[in-house]
């Protein structure tokens, strides 16, 4: 049977991309996916400003919600300092497995904890099982519909401490109005957009960065 997109990214990584070189990876997948076939990474523009909020953040611990090909677990991962490191949760086996050979390929496994599961059922042993206090930085992007319900679990678990980072992708395309609409409205947080375009197109879309507050 034909393989499938994921399988598709991998094999561009692993022809095109040289081992422990994570920028040639990310390259090699943008090259891919602007010119071969779409697929919903982050991308190269808003991937750049994924890159300038984790340099500004220095995040000791990260979490991202929503793997897929492991693209911008790439992205955060090469920018991490030694210690340091990101716990990202993906329920899709199939997708998991292509992003455990991407971040291999890249050579950052170090940094990486990838976690089979679905975010909901995890987050609530994230302090038990990984020994994490609290999150430097969230990125989300897994299912729209489901970036409010994480963010007030996350809230709840007490992985949400003064000055974490939430950075939510496509607030507006596909969108994600609810939880834009909490994060804009809640005293508790310090929220701003930045503005850019959908992965490989010309489309509007951009990150939520909001910063929280304390209680
Ligand atoms: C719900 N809890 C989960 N736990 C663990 N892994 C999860 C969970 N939920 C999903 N996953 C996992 O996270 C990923 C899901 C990403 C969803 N992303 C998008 O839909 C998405 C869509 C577009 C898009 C824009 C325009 C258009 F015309 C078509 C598509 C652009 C984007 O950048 C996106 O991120 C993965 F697939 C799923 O298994
Ligand atoms: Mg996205």
């Amino acid at each position: 049977t034909r393989t499938s997109r994921p399988q598709r990214i991998l094999k561009a990584v692993q022809t095109k991309a040289t081992v422990g070189d994570p920028q040639s990876v990310i390259t090699a997948i943008d090259h891919f996916c602007r010119h071969r076939e779409w697929a919903m990474n982050v991308g190269d523009e808003k991937g750049s400003i994924l890159d300038s909020v984790v340099n500004e953040v220095s995040p000791v611990t990260v979490l991202e919600l929503g793997t897929y090909c492991g693209y911008s677990t790439v992205r955060i991962a090469r920018l991490l300092p030694p210690g340091a490191c990101v716990i990202t949760l993906e329920f899709n086996p199939d997708y998991a497995a292509i992003a455990r050979q991407v971040i291999k390929w890249s050579g950052l496994e170090d940094k990486v904890q990838l976690v089979e599961g679905a975010s909901g059922d995890w987050i609530p042993w994230m302090k038990e099982h990984f020994g994490v206090q609290a999150f430097d930085l969230v990125f989300l992007d897994h299912w729209k519909e489901r970036y409010l319900p994480d963010t007030k679990l996350l809230e709840e678990c007490g992985l949400i401490q003064k000055g974490t980072v939430l950075l939510a992708d496509n607030v507006i395309c596909p969108g994600t109005p609810d939880y834009l609409e909490y994060v804009r409205n809640s005293p508790h947080y310090n929220s701003q957009y930045y503005r850019s375009h959908l992965e490989y197109t010309k489309a509007e879309d951009g990150l939520e960065k909001s910063v929280f507050l304390g209680y």
